[in-house]
């Protein structure tokens, strides 16, 4: 289970304290689906960044199967976020000259596996997303489409309890959106815990649950129980 509990994140400027997300409770089961929508500026990605283990809040707690993420030290946060956490952006962030299966790697870098476990991992990966006959090629040979199904198999590579995705077809035309929802839809399937942020109401209707950020509150949800 993860829990935000009365969440705020307040920044400074010009000596003025602003506001960005204000008294956040967010509950999480094992293998949910949350989509959070807003308009922009709403918040979205100060709460990524927070779920993400890249920014601290300025109060509340953030749990993660019971661990206070506020309280680990730097390598463990490191560690918590390679182990724990997958990320998905809207710009991929993909090493272009690299291959597909260098890309899918990286993850396992600071990782104790052998060859034979990275290979079998990477093999894994690929073929969740429809990619295993790309492994070799460059990313700078793939379409955008191809390049979010990379990302997503590097994200999932050390089986993370968390998938934490960014306004994934931001960049994508309607086809590949839609392939890149079946991957989600596929991946919660199996169990995988996902938190989804998106200005597009077509991809947040892929989670079970829509939640509703409204200048750093929660509002009305669209659809689902409101349970936060
Ligand atoms: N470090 C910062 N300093 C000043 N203002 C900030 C900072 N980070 C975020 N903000 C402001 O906080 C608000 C929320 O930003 P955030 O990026 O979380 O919104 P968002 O919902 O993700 O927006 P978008 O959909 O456009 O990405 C915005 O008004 C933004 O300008």
């Amino acid at each position: 289970m993860i829990e935000l509990k009365n969440i705020s994140k307040e920044v400074l400027e010009a000596g003025v304290k602003i506001p960005i997300l204000r008294n956040i409770d967010l509950t999480i089961l094992k293998g949910e689906f949350v989509s959070v929508m807003g308009p922009s500026g709403s918040g979205k990605s100060s709460l990524m960044n927070i779920l993400g283990s890249l920014d601290l809040p300025t109060s509340g707690d953030y749990l993660f199967e019971g661990t206070n993420i506020q309280r680990l030290s730097g390598k463990q946060l490191a560690d918590f976020r390679n182990q724990r956490l997958g990320f998905v952006f809207q710009s991929f962030m993909l090493i272009p000259r690299l291959s597909v299966k260098d890309n899918v790697e990286v993850p396992l870098l600071y990782s104790t596996y052998n060859k034979k476990e990275r290979t079998r991992r990477i093999k894994e990966a690929l073929e969740q997303v429809g990619m295993i006959h790309k492994a070799k090629e460059p990313i700078i040979n793939l379409s955008g489409g191809q390049k979010q199904k990379i990302a997503i198999a590097r994200a999932i590579i050390n089986d993370p309890d968390l998938l934490l995705i960014d306004e994934p077809s931001g960049n994508l035309d309607a086809d590949s959106k839609g392939e890149i929802l079946d991957i989600f839809k596929s991946l919660n399937a199996k169990g995988k815990t996902i938190v989804l942020v998106t200005h597009d109401p077509e991809v947040a209707q892929v989670g079970k649950r829509i939640l509703i950020l409204k200048n750093g509150s929660w509002a009305q949800p669209m659809k689902g129980v409101e349970v936060y």
